[in-house]
Protein backbone atom coordinates (compact mmCIF):
# COMPACT_ATOMS: atom_id res chain seq x y z
CA UNK A 1 0.00 0.00 0.00
CA UNK A 2 2.92 2.73 0.66
CA UNK A 3 4.09 1.48 -3.01
CA UNK A 4 1.37 2.10 -4.46
CA UNK A 5 0.44 5.73 -2.24
CA UNK A 6 3.71 6.78 -3.68
CA UNK A 7 3.05 5.92 -7.61
CA UNK A 8 2.60 8.98 -9.58
CA UNK A 9 -0.60 8.86 -11.03
CA UNK A 10 0.32 9.29 -14.68
CA UNK A 11 2.81 6.44 -14.19
CA UNK A 12 1.37 2.50 -15.13
CA UNK A 13 2.96 -0.51 -13.45
CA UNK A 14 4.44 -2.76 -16.44
CA UNK A 15 2.13 -4.71 -18.61
CA UNK A 16 1.41 -8.19 -17.26
CA UNK A 17 -1.20 -10.69 -16.93
CA UNK A 18 -4.59 -10.35 -15.87
CA UNK A 19 -4.84 -10.54 -12.58
CA UNK A 20 -7.49 -11.08 -9.39
CA UNK A 21 -8.19 -8.22 -6.83
CA UNK A 22 -5.74 -9.05 -3.44
CA UNK A 23 -3.71 -12.37 -4.51
CA UNK A 24 -2.46 -10.61 -7.76
CA UNK A 25 -1.32 -13.41 -10.07
CA UNK A 26 -0.85 -16.43 -7.34
CA UNK A 27 -3.68 -18.37 -9.02
CA UNK A 28 -1.55 -18.27 -11.84
CA UNK A 29 1.96 -17.98 -11.06
CA UNK A 30 3.67 -21.03 -12.30
CA UNK A 31 5.97 -23.44 -10.22
CA UNK A 32 9.31 -23.79 -10.03
CA UNK A 33 9.39 -25.99 -12.72
CA UNK A 34 8.12 -24.68 -15.74
CA UNK A 35 8.44 -21.06 -15.02
CA UNK A 36 10.80 -20.37 -17.72
CA UNK A 37 8.73 -21.37 -19.82
CA UNK A 38 5.66 -19.91 -18.95
CA UNK A 39 7.31 -16.56 -18.33
CA UNK A 40 8.66 -17.18 -21.70
CA UNK A 41 5.22 -17.34 -23.31
CA UNK A 42 3.84 -14.66 -21.64
CA UNK A 43 6.33 -12.54 -22.81
CA UNK A 44 5.92 -12.97 -26.16
CA UNK A 45 2.27 -11.56 -25.27
CA UNK A 46 2.73 -8.75 -23.04
CA UNK A 47 6.47 -7.70 -23.89
CA UNK A 48 10.30 -7.79 -22.55
CA UNK A 49 9.91 -6.26 -19.29
CA UNK A 50 6.63 -7.06 -17.19
CA UNK A 51 5.30 -7.16 -14.27
CA UNK A 52 3.56 -9.67 -11.82
CA UNK A 53 2.38 -9.73 -7.78
CA UNK A 54 1.55 -12.10 -5.29
CA UNK A 55 1.14 -11.49 -1.73
CA UNK A 56 3.87 -10.09 -0.13
CA UNK A 57 6.07 -9.60 -3.45
CA UNK A 58 6.25 -7.90 -6.84
CA UNK A 59 8.34 -9.47 -9.44
CA UNK A 60 9.40 -8.18 -12.80
CA UNK A 61 10.45 -10.54 -15.47
CA UNK A 62 12.97 -8.89 -18.08
CA UNK A 63 13.04 -11.05 -21.42
CA UNK A 64 15.31 -9.10 -23.86
CA UNK A 65 19.13 -8.15 -23.43
CA UNK A 66 17.92 -5.08 -24.36
CA UNK A 67 16.40 -4.44 -20.57
CA UNK A 68 18.29 -6.42 -18.81
CA UNK A 69 21.52 -4.82 -19.57
CA UNK A 70 19.44 -1.32 -18.99
CA UNK A 71 18.46 -1.95 -15.62
CA UNK A 72 20.60 -4.63 -14.37
CA UNK A 73 23.85 -3.15 -16.02
CA UNK A 74 23.06 0.57 -16.24
CA UNK A 75 21.75 0.74 -13.36
CA UNK A 76 23.67 -1.48 -11.01
CA UNK A 77 23.98 0.65 -8.42
CA UNK A 78 19.89 -0.19 -7.70
CA UNK A 79 19.39 -3.62 -9.17
CA UNK A 80 22.10 -5.93 -7.54
CA UNK A 81 20.40 -6.31 -4.22
CA UNK A 82 19.47 -9.84 -3.66
CA UNK A 83 15.52 -10.76 -2.47
CA UNK A 84 16.17 -13.31 0.70
CA UNK A 85 15.93 -16.79 -0.03
CA UNK A 86 13.94 -17.73 2.74
CA UNK A 87 14.43 -21.52 2.96
CA UNK A 88 18.20 -21.27 2.24
CA UNK A 89 18.11 -18.66 5.33
CA UNK A 90 16.81 -21.23 7.22
CA UNK A 91 19.53 -23.52 6.16
CA UNK A 92 22.32 -21.48 7.47
CA UNK A 93 22.59 -20.45 3.72
CA UNK A 94 22.39 -16.55 4.23
CA UNK A 95 25.72 -16.00 3.80
CA UNK A 96 26.62 -17.63 0.65
CA UNK A 97 27.92 -14.60 -1.51
CA UNK A 98 24.98 -15.74 -4.19
CA UNK A 99 22.47 -14.97 -1.29
CA UNK A 100 23.70 -12.17 0.55
CA UNK A 101 22.02 -8.58 0.03
CA UNK A 102 24.17 -5.73 -0.46
CA UNK A 103 26.52 -4.64 2.72
CA UNK A 104 30.13 -4.64 3.71
CA UNK A 105 29.38 -8.46 4.16
CA UNK A 106 28.54 -8.91 0.58
CA UNK A 107 31.60 -6.23 -1.07
CA UNK A 108 34.43 -8.13 1.02
CA UNK A 109 33.64 -11.50 -0.11
CA UNK A 110 32.78 -10.26 -3.49
CA UNK A 111 35.98 -9.10 -3.99
CA UNK A 112 38.06 -11.90 -2.84
CA UNK A 113 36.24 -14.44 -4.80
CA UNK A 114 36.36 -12.41 -7.54
CA UNK A 115 40.19 -11.62 -6.94
CA UNK A 116 40.90 -15.60 -6.81
CA UNK A 117 38.94 -16.70 -9.59
CA UNK A 118 39.88 -13.48 -12.23
CA UNK A 119 40.74 -13.92 -15.85
CA UNK A 120 44.43 -13.58 -15.11
CA UNK A 121 44.05 -15.85 -12.35
CA UNK A 122 43.17 -18.86 -14.13
CA UNK A 123 45.81 -20.08 -16.04
CA UNK A 124 47.46 -20.60 -12.69
CA UNK A 125 44.85 -23.57 -12.73
CA UNK A 126 45.20 -25.41 -15.34
CA UNK A 127 47.19 -28.34 -14.77
CA UNK A 128 44.52 -28.91 -12.15
CA UNK A 129 41.89 -28.60 -14.62
CA UNK A 130 44.35 -31.34 -17.14
CA UNK A 131 45.12 -34.05 -14.76
CA UNK A 132 40.88 -33.68 -13.55
CA UNK A 133 40.13 -34.49 -17.35
CA UNK A 134 42.66 -37.23 -17.38
CA UNK A 135 41.07 -38.88 -14.64
CA UNK A 136 38.03 -37.91 -16.76
CA UNK A 137 38.68 -39.32 -20.07
CA UNK A 138 40.16 -42.82 -18.33
CA UNK A 139 37.23 -43.41 -16.26
CA UNK A 140 34.98 -42.73 -19.32
CA UNK A 141 36.97 -45.28 -21.16
CA UNK A 142 36.70 -48.14 -18.25
CA UNK A 143 33.07 -47.31 -16.51
CA UNK A 144 31.35 -45.48 -19.29
CA UNK A 145 27.98 -46.26 -17.73
CA UNK A 146 28.86 -43.86 -14.93
CA UNK A 147 28.97 -40.73 -17.27
CA UNK A 148 26.95 -38.78 -14.74
CA UNK A 149 28.69 -39.18 -11.87
CA UNK A 150 32.65 -38.85 -13.28
CA UNK A 151 30.56 -35.69 -14.70
CA UNK A 152 29.98 -34.17 -11.08
CA UNK A 153 34.01 -36.09 -10.00
CA UNK A 154 35.42 -34.36 -12.54
CA UNK A 155 34.45 -30.56 -11.45
CA UNK A 156 34.42 -31.65 -7.79
CA UNK A 157 37.88 -32.29 -8.46
CA UNK A 158 38.29 -29.28 -9.85
CA UNK A 159 37.01 -27.22 -7.40
CA UNK A 160 37.67 -28.84 -3.85
CA UNK A 161 41.38 -28.29 -5.41
CA UNK A 162 41.46 -24.85 -6.34
CA UNK A 163 39.27 -23.95 -3.21
CA UNK A 164 41.06 -26.19 -0.65
CA UNK A 165 43.50 -27.98 -1.83
CA UNK A 166 41.66 -31.10 -1.54
CA UNK A 167 43.53 -33.81 -3.53
CA UNK A 168 40.64 -35.97 -4.49
CA UNK A 169 41.56 -39.13 -5.45
CA UNK A 170 38.69 -41.27 -5.81
CA UNK A 171 34.85 -41.51 -5.66
CA UNK A 172 34.99 -42.51 -1.97
CA UNK A 173 36.55 -38.99 -0.60
CA UNK A 174 34.44 -38.24 1.82
CA UNK A 175 34.13 -34.91 0.48
CA UNK A 176 32.58 -35.59 -2.95
CA UNK A 177 30.21 -38.38 -0.47
CA UNK A 178 28.89 -35.33 0.99
CA UNK A 179 28.86 -33.28 -1.68
CA UNK A 180 26.50 -35.85 -3.55
CA UNK A 181 24.15 -35.20 -1.16
CA UNK A 182 23.95 -31.91 -1.79
CA UNK A 183 22.33 -31.90 -4.92
CA UNK A 184 19.00 -32.42 -3.93
CA UNK A 185 19.11 -30.22 -1.15
CA UNK A 186 20.25 -27.50 -3.53
CA UNK A 187 17.20 -27.81 -5.69
CA UNK A 188 14.66 -27.38 -2.27
CA UNK A 189 16.50 -24.34 -1.70
CA UNK A 190 14.71 -21.95 -3.73
CA UNK A 191 11.23 -23.78 -4.14
CA UNK A 192 8.90 -21.22 -3.09
CA UNK A 193 7.63 -21.65 0.39
CA UNK A 194 5.03 -20.19 2.46
CA UNK A 195 8.15 -18.47 4.41
CA UNK A 196 8.59 -16.32 1.55
CA UNK A 197 5.33 -14.79 2.72
CA UNK A 198 6.34 -14.39 6.48
CA UNK A 199 8.60 -15.74 9.09
CA UNK A 200 5.69 -16.93 10.74
CA UNK A 201 4.88 -20.15 8.80
CA UNK A 202 8.24 -21.35 10.13
CA UNK A 203 5.80 -22.49 13.58
CA UNK A 204 3.52 -24.47 11.27
CA UNK A 205 3.42 -28.13 11.39
CA UNK A 206 4.90 -30.44 9.03
CA UNK A 207 1.43 -31.89 8.02
CA UNK A 208 0.20 -28.39 7.24
CA UNK A 209 -0.36 -27.96 3.59
CA UNK A 210 2.32 -26.19 1.89
CA UNK A 211 4.72 -26.72 5.23
CA UNK A 212 6.84 -29.57 3.14
CA UNK A 213 9.82 -27.26 4.06
CA UNK A 214 9.57 -28.72 7.83
CA UNK A 215 10.61 -32.16 7.54
CA UNK A 216 13.03 -31.01 4.34
CA UNK A 217 15.02 -28.83 6.59
CA UNK A 218 15.02 -31.28 9.76
CA UNK A 219 16.91 -33.88 7.11
CA UNK A 220 19.08 -31.42 4.99
CA UNK A 221 20.53 -29.49 8.07
CA UNK A 222 22.69 -31.75 9.59
CA UNK A 223 23.77 -32.35 6.05
CA UNK A 224 25.13 -29.27 5.39
CA UNK A 225 27.17 -28.57 8.61
CA UNK A 226 29.97 -30.55 7.71
CA UNK A 227 30.37 -29.80 4.24
CA UNK A 228 31.02 -25.74 5.28
CA UNK A 229 33.05 -27.14 8.71
CA UNK A 230 35.16 -29.99 7.55
CA UNK A 231 37.26 -29.31 4.56
CA UNK A 232 37.93 -25.65 6.23
CA UNK A 233 39.18 -27.45 8.93
CA UNK A 234 41.75 -29.91 7.47
CA UNK A 235 42.90 -26.64 5.70
CA UNK A 236 43.69 -25.28 8.90
CA UNK A 237 45.68 -28.68 10.16
CA UNK A 238 47.48 -28.55 6.98
CA UNK A 239 48.97 -25.13 7.39
CA UNK A 240 49.93 -26.20 11.00
CA UNK A 241 51.87 -28.83 9.98
CA UNK A 242 53.22 -26.76 7.18
CA UNK A 243 51.64 -28.82 4.13
CA UNK A 244 48.80 -26.66 2.84
CA UNK A 245 49.30 -26.92 -0.71
CA UNK A 246 48.40 -23.03 -2.44
CA UNK A 247 44.27 -22.65 -2.30
CA UNK A 248 41.37 -19.81 -1.57
CA UNK A 249 40.86 -21.22 1.96
CA UNK A 250 44.51 -21.36 2.66
CA UNK A 251 44.97 -17.42 1.16
CA UNK A 252 41.92 -16.48 3.00
CA UNK A 253 42.85 -17.56 6.73
CA UNK A 254 46.44 -16.14 5.93
CA UNK A 255 44.38 -13.00 5.05
CA UNK A 256 42.84 -13.12 8.08
CA UNK A 257 44.88 -13.78 10.39
CA UNK A 258 47.39 -11.12 9.78
CA UNK A 259 44.55 -9.36 11.38
CA UNK A 260 45.03 -11.03 14.88
CA UNK A 261 44.25 -14.41 16.45
CA UNK A 262 41.63 -15.88 14.01
CA UNK A 263 38.25 -15.98 15.69
CA UNK A 264 35.11 -18.15 15.19
CA UNK A 265 33.04 -15.25 13.46
CA UNK A 266 36.51 -15.64 10.98
CA UNK A 267 36.20 -19.10 10.35
CA UNK A 268 32.67 -19.09 9.79
CA UNK A 269 33.57 -16.41 7.50
CA UNK A 270 36.07 -18.02 5.18
CA UNK A 271 33.87 -21.39 5.08
CA UNK A 272 31.30 -19.58 3.78
CA UNK A 273 32.93 -17.50 1.50
CA UNK A 274 34.69 -21.25 0.33
CA UNK A 275 31.53 -22.74 0.15
CA UNK A 276 29.97 -20.45 -1.88
CA UNK A 277 32.39 -21.67 -4.79
CA UNK A 278 31.22 -24.97 -4.40
CA UNK A 279 27.64 -24.31 -3.95
CA UNK A 280 27.40 -22.17 -7.13
CA UNK A 281 30.21 -23.92 -9.10
CA UNK A 282 30.45 -27.48 -8.90
CA UNK A 283 27.04 -28.37 -10.61
CA UNK A 284 26.14 -25.83 -12.63
CA UNK A 285 29.74 -26.81 -14.75
CA UNK A 286 28.98 -30.51 -14.21
CA UNK A 287 25.25 -30.25 -15.70
CA UNK A 288 26.39 -28.04 -18.56
CA UNK A 289 29.01 -30.74 -19.54
CA UNK A 290 26.35 -33.56 -19.21
CA UNK A 291 24.06 -31.96 -21.79
CA UNK A 292 27.01 -31.44 -23.88
CA UNK A 293 27.36 -35.73 -23.67
CA UNK A 294 23.04 -35.47 -24.55
CA UNK A 295 24.01 -33.04 -27.15
CA UNK A 296 26.68 -35.33 -29.24
CA UNK A 297 24.08 -38.10 -28.88
CA UNK A 298 21.35 -36.43 -30.60
CA UNK A 299 23.25 -34.83 -33.46
CA UNK A 300 25.90 -37.57 -34.56
CA UNK A 301 27.09 -35.30 -37.44
CA UNK A 302 27.93 -32.04 -34.85
CA UNK A 303 30.05 -34.50 -32.99
CA UNK A 304 31.82 -35.96 -36.39
CA UNK A 305 33.20 -32.59 -37.53
CA UNK A 306 33.64 -31.19 -34.26
CA UNK A 307 36.10 -34.42 -33.68
CA UNK A 308 37.26 -33.81 -37.29
CA UNK A 309 38.23 -30.38 -36.64
CA UNK A 310 40.35 -31.96 -33.57
CA UNK A 311 42.26 -34.40 -35.94
CA UNK A 312 42.82 -31.91 -38.36
CA UNK A 313 44.40 -29.43 -35.81
CA UNK A 314 45.92 -31.14 -32.80
CA UNK A 315 46.77 -34.57 -34.66
CA UNK A 316 46.38 -38.05 -33.24
CA UNK A 317 49.94 -37.65 -31.16
CA UNK A 318 48.52 -35.80 -28.36
CA UNK A 319 45.35 -34.00 -26.66
CA UNK A 320 43.75 -30.74 -27.40
CA UNK A 321 45.20 -28.33 -24.96
CA UNK A 322 44.28 -24.56 -23.47
CA UNK A 323 47.02 -23.41 -26.04
CA UNK A 324 44.86 -24.91 -28.99
CA UNK A 325 41.69 -23.03 -28.03
CA UNK A 326 41.91 -20.35 -30.49
CA UNK A 327 42.78 -23.09 -33.85
CA UNK A 328 39.37 -24.88 -33.05
CA UNK A 329 36.60 -22.43 -34.21
CA UNK A 330 34.00 -25.37 -34.31
CA UNK A 331 34.88 -27.08 -30.95
CA UNK A 332 33.90 -23.55 -29.70
CA UNK A 333 30.24 -22.94 -31.19
CA UNK A 334 29.69 -25.91 -29.73
CA UNK A 335 30.28 -24.92 -26.41
CA UNK A 336 28.39 -21.50 -27.31
CA UNK A 337 25.68 -23.73 -28.34
CA UNK A 338 24.93 -26.02 -25.59
CA UNK A 339 25.02 -23.23 -23.35
CA UNK A 340 22.30 -21.36 -25.13
CA UNK A 341 19.93 -24.46 -26.36
CA UNK A 342 19.09 -25.33 -22.86
CA UNK A 343 20.40 -22.82 -20.48
CA UNK A 344 21.26 -24.73 -17.18
CA UNK A 345 20.09 -21.78 -15.41
CA UNK A 346 16.85 -20.90 -17.09
CA UNK A 347 16.34 -17.79 -15.40
CA UNK A 348 19.21 -16.79 -13.73
CA UNK A 349 19.91 -15.53 -10.13
CA UNK A 350 17.12 -13.17 -9.21
CA UNK A 351 17.90 -9.30 -8.42
CA UNK A 352 16.13 -6.99 -5.93
CA UNK A 353 15.47 -3.35 -6.49
CA UNK A 354 16.56 -1.31 -3.76
CA UNK A 355 14.61 2.23 -4.11
CA UNK A 356 11.56 3.27 -6.55
CA UNK A 357 12.09 3.25 -10.43
CA UNK A 358 11.42 4.13 -13.60
CA UNK A 359 12.04 2.85 -17.31
CA UNK A 360 10.20 3.37 -20.67
CA UNK A 361 7.37 5.58 -18.40
CA UNK A 362 6.56 3.07 -16.31
CA UNK A 363 7.05 2.54 -12.41
CA UNK A 364 8.91 -0.24 -10.62
CA UNK A 365 8.88 0.11 -6.86
CA UNK A 366 11.86 -0.87 -4.33
CA UNK A 367 11.62 -3.94 -3.12
CA UNK A 368 10.80 -6.02 -6.73
CA UNK A 369 12.51 -9.14 -7.62
CA UNK A 370 13.89 -8.95 -10.67
CA UNK A 371 13.97 -11.43 -13.00
CA UNK A 372 16.12 -11.53 -15.99
CA UNK A 373 14.99 -14.48 -18.21
CA UNK A 374 18.02 -16.92 -19.74
CA UNK A 375 15.10 -19.06 -21.37
CA UNK A 376 13.83 -15.81 -23.18
CA UNK A 377 16.98 -14.54 -24.55
CA UNK A 378 18.30 -17.29 -26.14
CA UNK A 379 14.89 -18.28 -27.65
CA UNK A 380 14.67 -14.93 -29.00
CA UNK A 381 14.06 -15.50 -32.50
CA UNK A 382 15.72 -12.20 -33.61
CA UNK A 383 18.52 -12.98 -32.62
CA UNK A 384 18.88 -16.89 -33.29
CA UNK A 385 17.15 -18.25 -36.03
CA UNK A 386 15.06 -21.37 -35.40
CA UNK A 387 16.01 -20.92 -31.83
CA UNK A 388 14.68 -23.74 -30.77
CA UNK A 389 16.71 -25.94 -33.29
CA UNK A 390 20.50 -27.45 -31.13
CA UNK A 391 22.61 -25.60 -34.36
CA UNK A 392 26.24 -24.85 -33.64
CA UNK A 393 27.13 -23.73 -36.82
CA UNK A 394 24.55 -20.65 -36.00
CA UNK A 395 28.00 -18.62 -33.78
CA UNK A 396 30.25 -19.06 -37.20
CA UNK A 397 30.91 -16.04 -39.27
CA UNK A 398 28.81 -15.76 -42.46
CA UNK A 399 28.58 -16.70 -45.43
CA UNK A 400 29.16 -20.30 -43.64
CA UNK A 401 27.21 -19.59 -40.85
CA UNK A 402 24.66 -17.25 -39.25
CA UNK A 403 27.08 -14.85 -37.79
CA UNK A 404 24.84 -14.96 -34.39
CA UNK A 405 26.39 -14.20 -31.31
CA UNK A 406 25.39 -15.67 -27.94
CA UNK A 407 26.18 -12.39 -25.04
CA UNK A 408 28.22 -14.29 -22.04
CA UNK A 409 25.82 -11.73 -20.05
CA UNK A 410 22.93 -14.11 -21.27
CA UNK A 411 24.81 -16.95 -19.59
CA UNK A 412 26.62 -15.67 -16.48
CA UNK A 413 24.44 -12.72 -15.42
CA UNK A 414 24.15 -8.89 -14.59
CA UNK A 415 26.08 -6.24 -13.33
CA UNK A 416 27.83 -6.09 -10.32
CA UNK A 417 26.64 -9.60 -9.55
CA UNK A 418 27.50 -11.15 -12.60
CA UNK A 419 28.75 -14.68 -11.98
CA UNK A 420 32.83 -14.38 -10.86
CA UNK A 421 33.42 -18.24 -11.73
CA UNK A 422 32.84 -17.65 -15.42
CA UNK A 423 36.08 -17.61 -16.13
CA UNK A 424 37.16 -21.04 -14.53
CA UNK A 425 33.45 -22.30 -15.99
CA UNK A 426 34.35 -21.54 -19.57
CA UNK A 427 37.78 -23.29 -19.30
CA UNK A 428 36.90 -26.01 -17.33
CA UNK A 429 33.52 -27.19 -19.55
CA UNK A 430 35.94 -26.56 -22.76
CA UNK A 431 38.48 -28.76 -21.65
CA UNK A 432 36.01 -31.50 -20.99
CA UNK A 433 34.35 -31.03 -24.03
CA UNK A 434 37.62 -31.00 -26.18
CA UNK A 435 38.98 -33.54 -24.84
CA UNK A 436 35.89 -35.94 -24.39
CA UNK A 437 35.78 -35.04 -28.61
CA UNK A 438 39.21 -36.01 -28.68
CA UNK A 439 39.39 -39.62 -26.92
CA UNK A 440 35.85 -40.89 -27.18
CA UNK A 441 32.51 -40.90 -29.48
CA UNK A 442 29.31 -41.42 -27.82
CA UNK A 443 26.46 -43.04 -29.70
CA UNK A 444 22.68 -43.98 -28.64
CA UNK A 445 22.87 -47.04 -26.54
CA UNK A 446 20.67 -50.08 -28.07
CA UNK A 447 18.38 -52.28 -26.25
CA UNK A 448 18.90 -55.95 -26.12
CA UNK A 449 17.46 -56.73 -29.94
CA UNK A 450 20.07 -54.14 -30.79
CA UNK A 451 17.84 -51.55 -31.92
CA UNK A 452 18.83 -48.17 -30.93
CA UNK A 453 17.26 -46.20 -27.60
CA UNK A 454 16.09 -42.79 -28.01
CA UNK A 455 17.09 -40.53 -25.37
CA UNK A 456 14.28 -38.40 -23.93
CA UNK A 457 16.22 -35.47 -22.56
CA UNK A 458 14.42 -34.46 -18.86
CA UNK A 459 15.85 -31.71 -17.14
CA UNK A 460 15.08 -31.19 -12.69
CA UNK A 461 14.55 -27.73 -12.70
CA UNK A 462 15.31 -25.37 -9.34
CA UNK A 463 17.66 -22.66 -9.74
CA UNK A 464 19.55 -24.64 -12.15
CA UNK A 465 17.96 -26.70 -14.75
CA UNK A 466 19.73 -30.45 -14.24
CA UNK A 467 19.77 -32.91 -17.57
CA UNK A 468 18.73 -36.12 -15.96
CA UNK A 469 21.09 -39.17 -17.13
CA UNK A 470 20.18 -40.75 -20.09
CA UNK A 471 21.24 -43.95 -21.96
CA UNK A 472 24.36 -43.82 -24.56
CA UNK A 473 26.80 -45.80 -25.35
CA UNK A 474 30.68 -44.49 -24.77
CA UNK A 475 33.58 -46.01 -27.03
CA UNK A 476 37.36 -45.29 -27.59
CA UNK A 477 37.44 -42.79 -30.87
CA UNK A 478 40.16 -44.60 -31.62
CA UNK A 479 43.31 -47.05 -30.94
CA UNK A 480 45.43 -44.13 -30.58
CA UNK A 481 42.82 -42.17 -28.69
CA UNK A 482 42.83 -44.44 -26.08
CA UNK A 483 46.28 -45.45 -26.06
CA UNK A 484 47.20 -41.38 -25.09
CA UNK A 485 44.80 -41.49 -22.34
CA UNK A 486 46.07 -44.93 -20.98
CA UNK A 487 49.41 -43.30 -21.25
CA UNK A 488 48.67 -39.86 -19.74
CA UNK A 489 47.12 -41.37 -17.05
CA UNK A 490 49.60 -43.80 -15.93
CA UNK A 491 52.49 -40.62 -15.92
CA UNK A 492 49.72 -38.61 -13.70
CA UNK A 493 49.85 -41.73 -11.43
CA UNK A 494 53.39 -42.04 -11.17
CA UNK A 495 53.76 -38.39 -10.48
CA UNK A 496 51.26 -38.71 -8.04
CA UNK A 497 53.01 -41.27 -5.53
CA UNK A 498 56.29 -39.73 -6.42
CA UNK A 499 57.51 -36.95 -3.33
CA UNK A 500 58.25 -33.71 -4.81
C1 LIG B 1 28.67 -23.11 -16.55
C2 LIG B 1 28.80 -22.82 -15.29
C3 LIG B 1 28.20 -21.62 -14.60
C4 LIG B 1 27.10 -20.88 -14.94
C5 LIG B 1 26.18 -21.05 -16.13
C6 LIG B 1 26.97 -19.85 -13.94
C7 LIG B 1 25.99 -18.87 -13.95
C8 LIG B 1 25.79 -17.94 -12.93
C9 LIG B 1 24.72 -16.97 -12.91
C10 LIG B 1 23.64 -16.80 -13.98
C11 LIG B 1 24.84 -16.26 -11.76
C12 LIG B 1 23.92 -15.13 -11.28
C13 LIG B 1 24.37 -13.79 -11.81
C14 LIG B 1 23.39 -12.69 -11.51
O1 LIG B 1 22.92 -12.58 -10.37
O2 LIG B 1 23.02 -11.92 -12.44
C15 LIG B 1 25.99 -16.79 -11.05
C16 LIG B 1 26.42 -16.33 -9.83
C17 LIG B 1 27.51 -16.85 -9.14
N1 LIG B 1 28.39 -17.81 -9.61
FE1 LIG B 1 28.26 -18.82 -11.36
N2 LIG B 1 27.97 -19.98 -13.02
C18 LIG B 1 28.75 -21.05 -13.38
C19 LIG B 1 29.89 -21.51 -12.74
C20 LIG B 1 30.43 -20.96 -11.61
C21 LIG B 1 31.69 -21.35 -11.02
C22 LIG B 1 32.66 -22.40 -11.57
C23 LIG B 1 31.83 -20.62 -9.86
C24 LIG B 1 32.95 -20.62 -8.86
C25 LIG B 1 34.18 -20.50 -9.11
C26 LIG B 1 30.66 -19.76 -9.75
C27 LIG B 1 30.43 -18.87 -8.72
C28 LIG B 1 29.34 -18.02 -8.64
C29 LIG B 1 29.05 -17.18 -7.48
C30 LIG B 1 29.85 -17.14 -6.19
C31 LIG B 1 27.90 -16.44 -7.80
C32 LIG B 1 27.18 -15.39 -6.94
C33 LIG B 1 27.67 -14.01 -7.33
C34 LIG B 1 27.02 -12.86 -6.59
O3 LIG B 1 25.89 -13.01 -6.11
O4 LIG B 1 27.68 -11.80 -6.48
N3 LIG B 1 29.86 -19.98 -10.83
N4 LIG B 1 26.56 -17.80 -11.80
Amino acid sequence: TMDIAKKPLWLAYPPGPPADPVIGHLRIMPSTDTAHHVFYDWSRRYGDVMYLEVPGKSILVLSSEKAASDLLDKRGALYSDRPRFAIAERLGWRRLLGFLPLGPEYRDARKALQQYFDKNNIANYRSIQEKASITLLHGLLRDPQDLDQMLHMYTSTILMDITYGHHMRSREDPIFKMLERLSPIFSACIRPSLLDISPLFEWLPSWFPGAWYQDFLKVATPVLRPIEEYPVSLVQKEIACGTARPSFVAEQLQAFSQQGELSSEDLHEVGGRAFAVTAAGTETTWHTITLFFACMVLHPAVQRRAQEEIVRVVGEERLPDFADRDALPYVECVLKEVMRWKPIGPLGVPHKLREDDTYRGMWIPKGTTVVASTTAMCLNDQKFHEPELFKPERFLPKPEGAGEVLPANVIFGWGRRICPGRYLADSAVWLAIARSLAAVTVTKAKDENGREIEPELKFAVGLTSRPLPFPCDIRPRSEKASALVKKAYDLMRVDDVTPA
